[in-house]
């Protein structure tokens, strides 16, 4: 008779996939060997994780993402890029030049009375602390998005990663929400260099106002936010009638959403509204701000979201539109269930299942008294009645009609 086949005697085969990267459960060895170009690109330093481990609202956050991705093994299946570093020329493309030489005079932590008057012209006062080194922090964090975006122009990957970006609130001349610059506007202008049309979906519990601000005047970037939306929480715009002004009217789309929503239901609205933005936006390349604010356990206590539900988002529009795609972080104050989203959507974008344990690793004490990377909702109203959701959509279809594609 035969012998038996013996698949260990065989060379490890390099079988050619599709584009798709399966890692192995358990250690996330690449088993498909993919095409660079459809790969993807992930920025990171050991200097970009000192200085975002700093601020002051998610200490060591950074850290912890990285160190999850790195334990995942997901790091084997991506191509690890370190951010440029920026210079003040690469800030002033949108911040105006007196705020980025504030930025730079308050490098050194001198907290100096004269200082004092000079930050609260820039919003550097009580709402944006400034840290040591905030400039060091601003150049590198920008110099992260413009890698990644810089990666999807020169065609290197389909899909970049700056989980030390999403800082969306920063204004031209203000910081503002704990934002102190603006990467997201930055890694969009650097898009526009290639792309005619970048679509920009927020996720975040809060509305993308810098980002919305700097592209209301255009049609050439169109920017659709889904936030918590409520007399007296920040920033207080994005109401579903914020729709943009003169050519880029119509081009700024705002989802207000209530306490409490949860994965199906959010899933829902998202299909239904970016589904239209891309029959009637026909976007040639997007990026995502995945803020895990929403998250069930969040401090923010607002929504009632778990990575799950975000996954399920980023799927549809990553891997169906197979468009060149920036993925960049934001908020998400439980700092654990934070890196568990992101290191969620990182394997999502791969095409990797990850086991429910978390792996061993410098942070896992932070995981209890679980140990699993899923988060449950937790048991809260939900204040979005269907009747609200409905009306909502109405309105949002109705203003899209108003756009045809690019
Ligand atoms: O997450 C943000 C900014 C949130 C923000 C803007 C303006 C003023 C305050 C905040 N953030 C907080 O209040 C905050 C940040 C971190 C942790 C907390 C906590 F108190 F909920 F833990 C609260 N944008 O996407
Ligand atoms: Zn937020």
């Amino acid at each position: 008779p035969l012998k038996p086949f013996n698949r260990q005697a065989l060379p490890r085969l390099k079988r050619r996939s599709f584009g798709a990267t399966r890692c192995d459960s358990t250690t996330g060895d690449k088993i498909n060997q993919v095409s660079s170009s459809s790969g993807v690109v992930y920025v990171h330093s050991e200097q970009l994780i000192r200085l975002c481990d700093t601020l002051l609202k998610v200490p060591k956050r950074a850290g912890m993402v990285h160190s999850l991705l790195e334990a995942y093994g997901l790091l084997q299946n991506m191509t690890v890029l370190p951010p440029h570093r920026t210079t003040k020329e690469d800030l002033t493309v949108f911040h105006s030049q007196d705020f980025v030489d504030c930025l730079e005079r308050l490098n050194q932590e001198d907290d100096s009375e004269k200082n004092e008057e000079l930050k609260q012209q820039f919003g550097l006062g009580y709402d944006c602390p400034t840290i040591p080194h905030v400039f060091d922090f601003v150049c590198l964090a920008a110099g992260a998005t413009l890698r990644a975006a810089q990666a999807l122009v020169n065609g290197e990957s389909r899909v970049a990663i700056n989980w030390c970006g999403g800082w969306h609130h920063a204004k031209r001349d203000e910081a503002s929400g704990f934002c102190y610059v603006n990467d997201v506007v930055l890694g969009i202008l650097k898009l526009r260099e290639k792309f005619d049309r970048v679509l920009y979906l927020d996720l975040d519990l809060h509305h993308g106002d810098g980002v919305e601000d700097a592209f209301c005047y255009t049609p050439k970037v169109l920017t659709c936010s889904f936030h918590k939306y409520c007399p007296g929480f920040f920033p207080g715009t994005g109401s579903v009638d914020d729709v943009g002004i003169g050519k880029g009217k119509f081009y700024s789309v705002n989802v207000p959403l209530k306490d409490g929503i949860q994965d199906n239901q959010y899933f829902s609205v998202f299909c239904r509204v970016v589904d239209q933005l891309k029959q009637c936006y026909n976007p040639s390349a997007i990026v995502v701000q995945c803020g895990a604010d929403t998250l069930a356990d969040d401090p923010m206590q607002s929504f009632n979201m778990t990575p799950t539900g975000l996954a399920r988002c980023l799927h549809h529009v990553v891997s169906a539109w197979q468009l060149p795609t920036l993925l960049l972080g934001g908020g998400g104050y439980r700092l654990a269930n934070t890196a568990r989203c992101w290191a969620n959507l990182t394997a999502t974008v791969l095409g990797c299942r990850l086991p429910a344990e978390i792996p061993e690793h410098e942070h896992f004490l932070e995981y209890g008294p679980d140990y699993q990377l899923d988060v449950s909702p937790t048991h809260r109203p939900n204040l979005n009645t269907d009747e609200y959701i409905e009306k909502t959509i109405a309105a949002i279809t109705e203003n899209l009609e108003k756009i045809s594609d690019g």
